[in-house]
């Protein structure tokens, strides 16, 4: 069977370099939270940066941004570094926080001039807020925005200075599927126009689907980078055989040609291999198991609940991370700083 996949884009990497973090370390007191971290992004590019709760996604990102002080590494955007002083460095990108807050009784147009102020040449503030959809609220207190509402102005006021690199944390997060149309329309037209997007996500969906190239970031350190079908074959991780796990599942479906590597989540066992591998895993099942475990129930039980189907992010999240892809949910808890902002901001 061949199998097709989607998230497929033409490759940017030979486009110049606009973000360059070497090797970045971070620890927070003894606990080593980034452990040499290397990204690269190349104008134009829209790259995901993915990994499980407490994989320090955040963490690079304020590194880069310039709120956390590295503990080791090099990073410039756009050609500049922190050493620049940091009113040029932060000329170089526009961020969205994973959490920000506005004063409470600024209007949402009020928001925009203010910040627009900052550039020499902004974006116009009432284009922008039209293309983010928030025109029909430009006179509405920040208190009153729902949290989505919230999320896309905040994403209007790093878009403002015309930023060479946008850094978004979680940008989707809290909104619903209108908004996040939206804002990706606005973010695709930008990397149209050279302007490249660095986005942490728990989107695995969007982040495949939108993302030129990913980086799986766990435990502090980089498990796997590149565009994710180009991934997923080098791993040989083409097809997926989903089944509930049985003390010789394992034995009997290592034994299969074209078996990459299997893991067990709950009970299930995903069991990975090039293509082609999970008919013949169906058919060993059918033909061997019974006699391996003798309990023909027990296995029409466990071919009926089999499942094939190509692979995706969530199986190299899955693969490379060990655990199990969690959906996105709702907007994201506060996070008390144990460390106050790095010197220079
Ligand atoms: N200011 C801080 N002081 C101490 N520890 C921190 C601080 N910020 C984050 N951490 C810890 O560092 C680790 C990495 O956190 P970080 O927020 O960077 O991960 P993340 O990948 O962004 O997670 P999430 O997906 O949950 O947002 C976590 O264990 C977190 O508890």
């Amino acid at each position: 069977m061949t199998v097709t996949r989607k998230g497929s884009h033409p490759a940017r990497t030979g486009a110049p370099v606009v973000l360059e973090a070497a090797a970045l370390r971070k620890n927070y007191g003894d606990r080593a939270v980034l452990t040499g971290v290397s990204v690269r992004v190349h104008e134009g590019e829209i790259v995901g940066l993915v990994g499980p709760n407490g994989a320090g996604k955040t963490t690079f990102l304020e590194c880069v941004e310039g709120i956390r002080r590295p503990d080791g590494g090099t990073v410039s955007v756009a050609g500049l570094s922190r050493s620049d002083g940091p009113a040029a460095y932060h000329l170089a990108f526009g961020a969205q926080l994973q959490e920000s807050s506005l004063a409470e009784r600024l209007r949402v147009a009020e928001a925009m001039e203010l910040f627009a102020g900052f550039y020499d040449d902004p974006w116009d503030p009432e284009d922008l807020l039209e293309r983010i959809g928030l025109t029909e609220h430009r006179r509405v207190f920040y208190r009153r925005l729902s949290g989505g509402q919230k999320r896309r102005l905040t994403l209007a006021l790093a878009l403002l200075g015309r930023p060479p690199v946008l850094l978004l944390d979680e940008p989707t997060t809290g909104l619903d599927p209108h908004a996040r149309l939206e804002l990706w329309g606005v973010l695709e037209q930008l990397t149209g126009t050279r302007t490249a997007v660095l986005l942490a996500t728990h989107d695995l969906h969007e982040a495949q689907s939108r993302c030129h190239r990913v980086y799986v970031l766990d435990g502090g350190r980089i498990a796997a980078e590149g565009p994710v079908t180009e991934l997923l074959d080098a791993a040989g991780l083409t097809t997926r055989l989903r089944l509930p796990d049985r003390p010789w599942t394992q034995g009997l479906l290592s034994g299969v040609p074209g078996w990459t590597t299997s893991r067990v989540v709950a009970g299930t066992h995903y069991a990975y291999g090039e293509d082609g591998f999970a008919e013949k895993a169906l058919a060993a099942l059918r033909a061997g198991a019974g006699a391996v475990h003798g309990d023909p129930v027990d296995l029409r039980h466990v071919l009926a609940a089999a499942s094939t189907g190509p692979t995706d992010l969530e199986d190299l999240y899955l693969t490379r991370t060990g655990t199990p892809y969690e959906p996105p949910h709702a907007p994201h808890r506060r996070r008390e700083s144990a460390e106050p902002p790095a010197a220079g901001d």
